[in-house]
């Protein structure tokens, strides 16, 4: 991994709604904490006409938006030009690769280049193979494509994005970026699991009798509705956000913490995931739409009244499932997923409930005593809380639910600058642990595509929308834990005891 930060950054779509929002204000940081040294300069590539001045002042704005604070910002800035380029136009390829060049003279950045694809899903491929027939890959230095999602639409889409992309760059130089594994709580499950020895001997099928990974909007889709409406929740945050919390709980302890053995341990429980097709689907999977409703007291439309929505679409907004793991830790251990949009409140949760002791010797005899619970807090608070039974104070021996929690002290906030700030900085150390390899994209396609197929075939249309805004899902949802015995632990109950 270099030690060396110099980096030319080129951010494709540099006027977006991401760019804005996570990446100016991302730099803004790693410059503020000196991850940034002198060498380092951005180039903000889109189709609109703007000057560098124009350009470093909507910078500059969203820093202050984002961070409220501007402490050396106009040194920052400086280090930033704009390109008006459209992707598109072959032609416009080799000024952006004499600005470039200019500029990699300039900061002296030996021909370090990261190329941030902050656009469309559509123009992933032809901009990768623009830079490469173009020679803006052609340099001293390091060559790194930074991809956001969707990486493809499904597993077909996906190769041949896959493919378009190698062509340019080797797989140690794509980052496909997942933002929940830039989160410190994801990134603290393995540090969670592999450095206790109280939960690592617990961690399996002996032990454990599910797990419950619940993440849930309050937000609709807002102005997303033509990506939504070929996404859903499946591909949206399934795919890839919650799949990826699921390797991560399930994998073995990787021999070393290098990027190849981590990433070999998630592909290989992507390997053991049991197929769900057909007939199964049904019994696995659940989906909803949201419908009218309330949330934090104000009256919200149902999703197909929102802008670019069908009017009788058969989008999910809402999915729940079963995933089951088929190998010697994990067989017969439930990871129940849920995740949707409108829901109760924002929150990611993972729940681990460990399995019932044989008998109950304490509090009322004809009761179980409540399971021991591991609840990782992802957020919008950051830790963990143990609940555990201990004994009543000043009574007989009678039980009670007692809880251990550990809160973070860092910035309790949602989708926060923070996960890109890490991922960012990972990138320019050259570090791909948290980035999703092309073997766990392709897996998780091929699982998510079955389900897809079917849920394409036997349209929900006519039962949608099927749960209230401001609820946690259809009541399907509550059924498929039902059925095997158990049931969503409510994710309020879990937050009121994280102290802070
Ligand atoms: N916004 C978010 O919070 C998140 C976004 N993402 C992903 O990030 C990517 C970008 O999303 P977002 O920023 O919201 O999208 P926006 O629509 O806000 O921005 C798109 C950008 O692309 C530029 N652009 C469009 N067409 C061209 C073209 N032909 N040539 C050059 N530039 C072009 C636009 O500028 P101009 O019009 O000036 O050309 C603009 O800068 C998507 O893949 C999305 O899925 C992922 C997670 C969260
Ligand atoms: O990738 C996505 O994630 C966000 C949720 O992210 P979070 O960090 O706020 O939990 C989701 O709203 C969006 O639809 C999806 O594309």
């Amino acid at each position: 991994m270099e030690k060396s930060m110099a980096s030319l950054i080129m951010i494709f779509g540099a006027t977006g709604d991401l760019a804005k929002r996570k990446l100016f204000p991302s730099l803004y940081r790693l410059f503020e904490k000196g991850r940034l040294t002198k060498q380092f300069a951005v180039i903000g590539v889109a189709r609109r006409s703007l000057s560098n001045e124009e350009f470093q002042q909507s910078v500059k704005d969203s820093v202050l938006t984002a961070l409220k604070k501007d402490e050396n910002i106009d040194e920052f800035i400086s280090h930033f030009s704009y390109h008006s380029h459209d992707v598109a136009d072959s032609n416009s390829y080799a000024a952006l690769k004499n600005l470039a060049d200019q500029i990699d003279d300039h900061y002296s950045l030996k021909g370090n280049r990261i190329f941030y694809l902050a656009m469309a899903p559509e123009f992933f491929g032809p901009i990768a193979l623009h830079l490469k027939s173009d020679g803006l890959t052609d340099v001293k230095g390091y060559k790194r494509l930074v991809i956001e999602k969707p990486f493809g639409h499904d597993l077909e889409s996906a190769k041949e994005l896959n493919k378009q992309i190698r062509t340019a760059f080797s797989e140690s130089e794509v980052y496909r970026i997942d933002h929940y594994l830039g989160k410190e709580m994801v990134r603290n499950i393995e540090v969670i699991r592999f450095a206790n020895a109280i939960f690592e001997p617990l961690w399996n099928n002996r032990y454990i009798s599910n797990i419950q990974i619940t993440s849930s909007e309050t937000l609709g889709v807002e102005e997303r509705g033509r990506y939504y409406e070929s996404s859903g929740a499946l591909r949206d945050m399934l795919q890839n956000h919650m799949m990826q919390m699921v390797a991560l709980l399930a994998m073995e302890p990787p021999i070393k913490l290098t990027t190849d053995e981590i990433r070999s341990e998630k592909v290989r429980v992507f390997r053991a995931l049991r197929t769900v097709e057909g007939e199964q689907v049904k019994d696995y999977f659940v989906r909803g739409q949201y419908g009218e409703g309330t949330i934090e007291d104000e009256q919200v439309p149902k999703y197909r009244d929102e802008p670019m929505v069908e009017k009788d679409s058969n989008t999910e907004t809402f999915v729940a499932g079963k995933i089951m793991i088929d190998n010697f830790r994990w067989a017969g251990v439930p990871f129940y997923i849920r995740t949707g949009k409108r829901m109760t409140r924002k929150s990611t949760k993972i729940v681990v409930q460990f399995k019932d002791i044989p008998m109950n010797l304490y509090y009322q005899t004809e009761k179980m005593l409540n399971p021991n619970l591991l609840v990782i807090h992802i957020q919008p608070e950051e830790g963990i809380t143990l609940h555990l039974n201990a004994k009543k104070a000043g009574g007989h021996l009678d039980a009670q639910e007692v809880k251990l929690s550990f809160a973070n002290t860092g910035i309790h906030a949602m989708n926060t600058p923070e996960g890109y700030e890490k991922l960012l900085y990972d990138c320019m150390r050259g570090d791909a642990t948290n980035f999703t390899h092309w073997d766990e994209v392709a897996y998780s396609w091929n699982f998510v595509d079955k389900i897809s197929e079917v849920w394409q075939k036997t349209k929900a249309a006519d039962s949608f929308p099927n749960y209230q805004s401001g609820t946690m899902g259809p009541k399907a949802a509550d059924e498929l834990l039902e059925k095997d015995g158990y049931f969503w632990w409510p994710v309020t109950d879990l937050e009121v005891d994280m102290c802070k």
